[in-house]
C-alpha cells in the first residue's frame, strides 16, 4: 500500500537554500512509498507560471502583489494541488501562503487581516501538513545569492527587507507550531540536508512503522 498523501511546503528568505534540498526530500519520500507531485509558487500551472513572470519582473504595489500571488495560488490549488492530494499523491511545494505573509505582509507591511481573508477564500481551509522553514541570517543568504544568480525584483531588496521577511516567517511559525519546523539553514549544506531528511522521515512515518 502506498504511504498516505501529505502536503509539504518549503519556505525561507531568498538564498536560504531551500531549493537545494527539495530533490533529496523527494527521493527519500519516493523510497518510502510516496507518489509525488513536485511544484512551486508562484507557479505550478500554465496560468500561474505566466503570473509568476509578471510578479517577478514587473513593478506593482503590495496589494497587486498579494492579489496576483493569491490568483496564481487559486489556479494552482484547484487544478493541481487538490487533485493530486485527492488521488493520494504527496505534494512538495517550493513556497506557499507563508511566503505571502512573510513577503507581502511583514516585508511590504501589507495588512495581515486582508491576507488572512484572501487565505480563507482561496484555500477553503486547506493548509500544509508540514512546513520546513529554512532559517538563515539575511547576510548569509545574500552572499549565497550573489554567488549563484542574478537578482530578480524581490531579491534586489535591501537587507532590512529580508530581516522583516524573516520575522514574518517567525510569526507564522509561532502561530502554527504543529506544522512549522525551523531548520538552521546557516549550517553546511550536508548538515541542513540531514536535518531536513530527519524531520521529513519523522513526520511522514505511518503509525506503527519503524521510522
Ligand atoms: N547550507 C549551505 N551552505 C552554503 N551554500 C549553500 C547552502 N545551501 C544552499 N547554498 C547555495 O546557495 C545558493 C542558493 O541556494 P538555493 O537553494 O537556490 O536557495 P533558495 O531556494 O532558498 O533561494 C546556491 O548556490 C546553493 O548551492
Ligand atoms: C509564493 C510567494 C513568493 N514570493 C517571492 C519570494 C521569492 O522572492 C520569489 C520567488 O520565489 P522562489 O522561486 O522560491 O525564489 P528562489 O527559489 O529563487 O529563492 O517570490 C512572494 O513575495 N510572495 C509569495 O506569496
Amino acid at each position: 500500500m502506498s504511504a498516505p498523501a501529505r502536503f509539504i511546503t518549503f519556505e525561507g528568505i531568498d538564498g536560504a537554500g531551500k531549493s537545494s534540498h527539495i530533490e533529496a526530500v523527494a527521493q527519500a519520500l519516493e523510497e518510502a512509498g510516496h507518489r509525488l507531485l513536485r511544484t512551486r509558487e508562484p507557479g505550478g500551472t500554465e496560468l500561474a507560471e505566466r503570473l509568476r513572470e509578471l510578479f517577478l519582473h514587473e513593478r506593482m504595489d503590495a496589494l497587486t502583489e498579494a492579489l496576483l500571488v493569491f490568483g496564481a495560488r487559486r489556479d494552482h490549488l484547484v487544478r493541481c494541488i487538490e487533485p493530486a492530494l485527492a488521488e493520494g499523491r504527496t505534494v512538495l511545494c517550493d513556497r506557499f501562503t507563508d511566503a505571502t505573509f512573510a513577503y507581502q505582509g511583514a516585508g511590504r507591511g501589507f495588512d495581515l487581516a486582508v491576507l488572512g481573508q484572501l487565505e480563507s477564500w482561496v484555500q477553503q481551509g486547506r493548509q500544509p501538513d508540514l512546513t520546513l522553514w529554512f532559517d538563515v541570517a539575511p547576510e548569509i543568504a545574500a552572499a549565497r545569492r550573489a554567488g549563484a544568480r542574478a537578482p530578480d525584483r524581490l531579491e534586489s531588496e535591501e537587507s532590512a527587507f529580508f530581516e522583516r521577511v524573516r520575522a514574518g516567517y517567525a510569526a507564522r511559525a509561532v502561530a502554527a507550531p504543529e506544522r512549522f519546523v525551523c531548520i538552521d539553514a546557516g549550517q553546511s549544506l550536508e548538515a541542513v540536508r540531514a536535518d531536513a531528511l530527519a524531520i521529513v522521515r519523522a513526520r511522514t512515518a505511518s503509525p506503527g512503522s519503524a521510522a
